[in-house]
């Protein structure tokens, strides 16, 4: 299985080591025309506002809406969740608008700015170890969202169908199941 991870800015190569170390072949998409080659694709972390107008620029805001109504899964990380979301708190504008949620970005205010925990996921039998670096919260989920993790009671991990989302950085740590619970949505999806 063939994953993308889009490489406008932010942490591509992490991704694509996570992603071989599930099992799948990782590739980097820069161009919109890569995207028939892979099944799924990863939107990292990075900043939001910066991977969007870029996304912009290079023609992938209609074309990953396009992957996604083709049914091919979609995972974002991080700065990826709020490219990923309908709607973004305090702003005018969406990015992909894809995923049924309302985020906050940088949600957990300065003393929190980044740390390090262990999350339980649903789906994955024992704790995920996180990163969170700026991270954004999911604050409201719409009907078809499954909640799959939560942070001293705020959500931090949902899917809808074939979109997953996530607050943290699961590609900074050496723990490859949230890859891996990916591959198995792209696998499927097939
Ligand atoms: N680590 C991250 O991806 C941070 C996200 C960033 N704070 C944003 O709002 O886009």
């Amino acid at each position: 299985m063939k994953i993308g991870v889009l490489a406008l800015q932010g942490a591509v190569a992490e991704h694509i080591k996570l992603i071989e170390q599930a099992g799948g072949e990782g590739v980097i998409i820069k161009r919109t025309e890569q995207l028939q080659d892979i099944d799924g694709i990863i939107i990292p972390g990075g900043e939001s506002t910066t991977i969007g107008k870029l996304m912009r620029t290079y023609g992938f805001i209609n074309a990953l809406r396009e992957f996604s109504q083709q049914g091919k899964p979609l995972f974002g990380t991080c700065a990826g969740l709020i490219v990923l979301a309908k709607e973004i708190s305090g702003q005018d504008d969406a990015h992909l608008g894809l995923m049924d949620i309302r985020v906050a970005r940088n949600a957990f205010g300065r003393q929190r700015e980044s740390f390090e925990t262990n999350l339980d996921v649903k789906g994955i039998d024992t704790d995920v170890r996180a990163v969170f670096i700026r991270a954004p919260l999911i604050e409201e989920v719409g009907e078809g969202v499954d909640v799959l993790s939560t942070y001293n009671g705020q959500i931090v991990a949902a899917r809808q169908g074939h979109l997953l989302a996530a607050s943290f950085h699961p590609e900074l740590t050496d723990d490859e199941r949230m890859h891996a619970y990916f591959l198995d949505m792209v696998r499927e999806s097939r």
